[in-house]
């Protein structure tokens, strides 16, 4: 545990100055506060988080002056003229002589005019252009030149161009600082990096370095919020030297550190928040105890099959298959969660197809024999009525002296009357297990005694609407009432608690990037695929008349093979805005007539319920064996002997997705295959990468590197990992593991952060779970 003495005061001045006005920066003017202002630059802390895009050094220069390079330079002006070139024609020519190292053996620089050290002189010329004849005045040209001074030590950073003249370049879109200051100029002299500020709304690189340099004056060296002991176990900066190195380095490497130390506490003050919410809604020490010992303590947990409840046993006796062993320890894990006194937060991973909704269900028996009842909420009413009946499947195969759960479906279009006799069969208890859409956390929806939550596909639901759950209570045993009771609590305060949280996903996100969504949970993963699998025979081909006669020929020789095929569009119907589109409506017809022998379905979202739950009835039955269909199978729907799939203008969809999509084919022992058409040459290599690899996570990252972490997974529908400021969760992941420690050490000296005013501060003023849309 962590000493608390210091620490309790560290980090107050944080407060003090990082959150005051921009104002208070010596030497800003009103107008450049208000600029500031209107950028949303308000406070101090604001400002020092605008980084550096990226560092110029000048060793950049070292090797060789190439054309149209970005270079930088410290030299001295030589000359500066301002000159009327016409009527209304005015320029402005800096010529600044640099001091070039060569350390090349470049052809080029093996020249004469280099002294005995490597060195050579070089000349940039900059010049600016005027228009108008206001500024061919004399006074005004005066006035410009007066600016630039021979003699003049400057940094000028920009794109160089040779001129004829032999050593002399033209230097564009550049750059050019005055280094007044001896420290800076020996600094620059020294080959500091440079900083290049991004520009924002009309504020550029300058404005930012000037103010953010003086901002750094002001600096006091005590602004650190996280206890020295924490920072000298992850080895990590303090704050102070954090924003000074990331704006000002010597080096690259301590730019690299500060980095580092920014990053973490992004890391940090996420976890520090996800763990202390939790913390809070917690009713007894022994419950927070409890919690952050789980946290600390990752390892394997597992109850063998022995000691589940018989009902579960004797399902998973019943089923048609034995389980993987992933899928038996992951079972085990989650029934081994069951039984502590906290709510078990929990991610079950696994790819398309593993498996996962098998082990939810034993799941939920285990909680149902002891006698509470089970909720299971999945994202769309197909998959909720595909669920529903499979577990009424799995049920009826139960010997008949079993006692079986009585099992209920509730979707939005479940009929009043009907739903009406789930929800009171919900409320009395009757009801024990319930399948259903988002429908299941409406206010209206109260259950007698519910203690777990399954949500299927997780990322689809918003997190307010996961949190849902939570306000569904269930009243706690008796014996830790007791246990509450020896600690002190009142046994009023830990007669409810929230119900165990499985959350699934098939989107498979590596166990870092998990932390950083959920630092709160647990995870569990499935790893193996349930034996007889042959991974899906996956191809890439060009949308053109060549492309869909193989298609067709394909489609053919699987029909005849008596294989059944789902044809996938972007679309419902045609649109003028997108022409290029094929619409599933639209071409029901024409792939009727073509396939004439055999009967073709059709399955959109526009559907009614109960004419979506036909259509895919009678693709699962056989009566159909074309199904053409929008997205609206890409999740979940399960069709084990659906043998192809065509998915039409792939390139409007992500990798992930079409991960997904693929994965409704190949979930039985046929071999399958899976055509990915793309309607433009131009965006066929982005989908090779399907062909080459079936492995979700490893496309999952591809997608990630593909496309910026913003698009892989989500707050709302869309599916998105949260952004961070700097960090970059598929490089700097890592740290997660860091912070997240530290998070729990801090929590585990002080459950309410009492001891660290300083941090418990700087929570409220960062609110990063705002990144995760909380
Ligand atoms: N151990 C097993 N052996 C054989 N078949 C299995 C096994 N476990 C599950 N299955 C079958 O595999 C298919 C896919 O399972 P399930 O629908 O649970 O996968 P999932 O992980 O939920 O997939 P998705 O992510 O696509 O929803 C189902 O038809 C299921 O009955």
């Amino acid at each position: 545990m962590m000493t608390v003495g210091s620490e309790s005061l560290q980090g107050l001045s944080t407060e003090i100055t990082l959150d005051k006005t921009v104002k208070s920066i010596p030497g800003t003017t009103s107008k450049q506060c208000r600029q500031l202002e209107d950028c949303g630059f308000h406070t101090v802390r604001k400002l020092l988080h605008h980084f550096p895009r990226n560092y110029a050094d000048l060793q950049n220069a070292y090797g060789a002056v190439d054309d149209n390079a970005y270079l930088i330079f410290v030299g001295r002006i030589i000359s500066s003229r301002a000159i009327r070139a016409g009527y209304s024609f005015s320029f402005l020519e800096v010529v600044v002589q640099c001091e070039f190292v060569n350390n090349e053996t470049n052809s080029e620089f093996m020249c004469n005019d280099c002294d005995n050290g490597g060195k050579k002189i070089i000349y940039l010329h900059l010049k600016k252009f005027f228009r108008g004849t206001r500024f061919t005045y004399q006074p005004f040209l005066m006035s410009i030149q007066s600016k630039y001074e021979e003699g003049d030590c400057v940094c000028v950073s920009g794109k160089v161009k040779k001129m004829k003249l032999k050593n002399h370049y033209e230097m564009r879109e550049y750059n050019i600082d005055i280094l007044e200051d001896e420290e800076e100029k020996h600094a620059h002299l020294e080959c500091r990096p440079y900083p290049l500020y991004p520009s924002k709304a009309g504020l550029k690189p300058d404005f930012f370095r000037d103010i953010i340099v003086r901002a750094l004056k002001i600096l006091p060296a005590n602004i650190d919020p996280i206890p020295d002991e924490i920072l000298k176990e992850f080895n990590l900066l303090k704050l102070h030297d954090a924003y000074m190195q990331i704006h000002s380095p010597k080096t690259l490497d301590e730019a690299d550190l500060a980095r580092r130390r920014l990053i973490f506490d992004e890391f940090f003050y996420l976890q520090l928040a996800r763990l202390y919410q939790m913390l809070e809604a917690l009713g007894s020490h022994i419950e927070k105890e409890e919690l952050l010992n789980k946290y600390k303590n990752q390892e394997l947990h597992a109850v063998s099959v022995e000691e589940w409840f018989p009902l579960t046993k004797t399902l998973l006796k019943a089923l048609p298959y034995s389980l993987t062993p992933s899928q038996l320890n992951a079972v085990s894990e989650i029934i081994w969660d069951l039984k502590r006194p906290v709510p078990m937060n929990r991610l079950l991973q696994g790819d398309v197809g593993c498996g996962k909704t098998v082990v939810a269900f034993l799941a939920c028996m285990e909680v149902i024999a002891s006698g509470y009842q089970a909720a299971f909420m999945v994202p769309t009413e197909l998959l909720a009525i595909q669920h529903y009946e499979h577990v009424l499947s799995l049920l009826q195969a139960l010997a008949d002296g079993v006692c079986k759960p009585s099992v209920a479906l509730l979707t939005g279009s479940t009929p009043t009357k009907q739903s009406r006799a789930v929800l009171e069969g919900i409320k009395t208890g009757d009801i024990s297990f319930v399948i259903g859409t988002h429908s299941l956390i409406a206010e209206k929806v109260e259950f007698s005694n519910l203690r777990i939550a399954v949500i299927d596909e997780q990322h689809r639901f918003g997190v307010i609407q996961r949190g849902r759950f939570n306000s569904k209570l269930y009243s706690i045993p008796t014996n830790l009432r007791v246990d509450a009771a020896s600690s002190g609590q009142s046994s009023e305060e830990t007669t409810y608690m929230a119900p165990h949280v499985l959350a699934m996903s098939a989107t498979p996100i590596p166990r870092t990037l998990a932390l950083a969504l959920y630092g709160d949970m647990s995870i569990t993963q499935i790893t193996d695929l349930p034996p007889g699998r042959t991974p899906v025979e996956t191809i890439v081909l060009e949308g053109n008349d060549v492309g869909f006669e193989s298609v067709f020929q394909m489609m053919r020789d699987e029909l005849v093979a008596g294989g059944k095929v789902y044809l996938v569009y972007p679309v419902i119907e045609e649109s003028e805005q997108l022409p290029q589109l094929r619409a599933a409506t639209c071409e029901f017809d024409s792939i009727s007539k073509k396939f004439e022998e055999y009967k073709c379905g059709l399955l959109h979202g526009r559907m009614k319920s109960e004419q979506k739950d036909e259509a895919l009835r009678k693709f699962r039955t056989g009566e159909t064996c074309i199904l053409l269909a929008t997205q609206v199978i890409e999740i979940g729907v399960d069709v084990p002997d659906a043998s192809m799939m065509v998915v039409m203008n792939a390139e409007r969809f992500g990798i992930a997705q079409l991960h997904q999509l693929r994965g409704r084919v190949g979930r039985g022992t046929k071999k399958s295959r899976c055509v990915f058409l793309s309607s433009t040459s131009g965006t066929l290599e982005r989908l090779k990468v399907l062909e080459k690899s079936s492995d979700g996570f490893y496309l999952a990252q591809a997608d990630l590197l593909l496309r910026g972490p913003g698009n892989l997974l989500g707050k709302k529908q869309s599916g998105h990992l949260p952004e961070f400021p700097i960090a970059r969760l598929e490089i700097d992941g890592n740290m997660l593991q860091e912070a997240h420690l530290a998070a729990l050490k801090v929590l585990a000296t002080s459950n309410d952060l009492e001891c660290f005013p300083g941090l418990k501060a700087e929570l409220s003023m960062r609110q990063p779970l705002c990144i995760l849309g909380d």
